[in-house]
């Protein structure tokens, strides 16, 4: 908890007045959102865009207002945490299911800061099953040409239903051992009919804040 707290503030020191952050999900994510929380009570003037329901609702707690995406040109800096992060700084994200609206949101932000734990560094991506969000029409067919793209998919569920993302769709959790070459594969998953999007994070990260337990944080560009 340390780590993951530590890294979350270090990037909240990169918010400024006036700015318009995008707001992660997860419970790295979360810390950020409480500091942030904390600065808007100093008198830090921000306005944030959430990437789940879950974020919005602790950002609006913490008495920071909350924009739609819509009605944004551009969000300044997001700050977001990730499932793993290769020395890259590619990113597979999704494992608290937002992976979609992290995406749109990181799409439109300038600066994307992920933060971690010393545990999400890999050499290579892929040990984390990849999350990927599918429509749930013929999401058996979905899963199977998931499959013939070389992994083992499971269908993620919750209290023995499948679980739901925010925008109403399903997750399948795909084990490919191993990526070798993730940009190719980010783009072979999204042509499969019913697939909404996945969690390969490929060149959207510009720093990286890496926390360990004793609350030092490295930071990565
Ligand atoms: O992508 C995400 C949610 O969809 C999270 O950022 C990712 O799962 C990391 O979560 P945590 O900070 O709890 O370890």
């Amino acid at each position: 908890m340390e780590s993951k707290r530590a890294a979350a503030e270090q990037a909240v020191e990169y918010v400024q007045d006036g700015m318009i952050v995008g707001l992660g999900t997860g419970s790295t994510a979360y810390w950020a959102i409480q500091k942030l929380g904390s600065r808007v009570k100093d008198g830090l003037g921000i306005q944030a865009v959430a990437t789940s329901v879950q974020s919005e609702q602790l950002a609006l707690e913490l008495g920071i207002p909350v924009l739609s995406l819509s009605d944004v040109f551009e969000i300044d800096l997001t700050i977001d945490g990730a499932d793993e992060v290769d020395s890259d700084w590619n990113l597979i994200k999704g494992g608290g299911g937002a992976l979609l609206r992290e995406k749109i949101v990181a799409a439109a932000s300038k600066e994307l800061i992920v933060v971690v734990d010393h545990t999400k560094q890999v050499q290579r991506l892929g040990k984390f099953h990849l999350p990927v969000e599918i429509v749930s029409f013929g999401a058996g067919q979905t899963q199977r040409k998931l499959q013939k793209l070389g992994c083992i998919p499971s269908l993620r569920l919750h209290q023995n239903k499948p679980f739901i993302t925010d925008n109403g769709n399903y997750i399948v959790d795909c084990d490919f051992k191993e990526i070798k070459c993730a940009e190719e594969l980010e783009s072979s998953i999204n042509r499969i009919p019913g697939v909404v999007e996945n969690g390969l994070f490929i060149r959207l990260a510009s720093k990286v804040m890496v926390g360990y337990p004793n609350g030092s944080v490295q930071e990565l560009g």
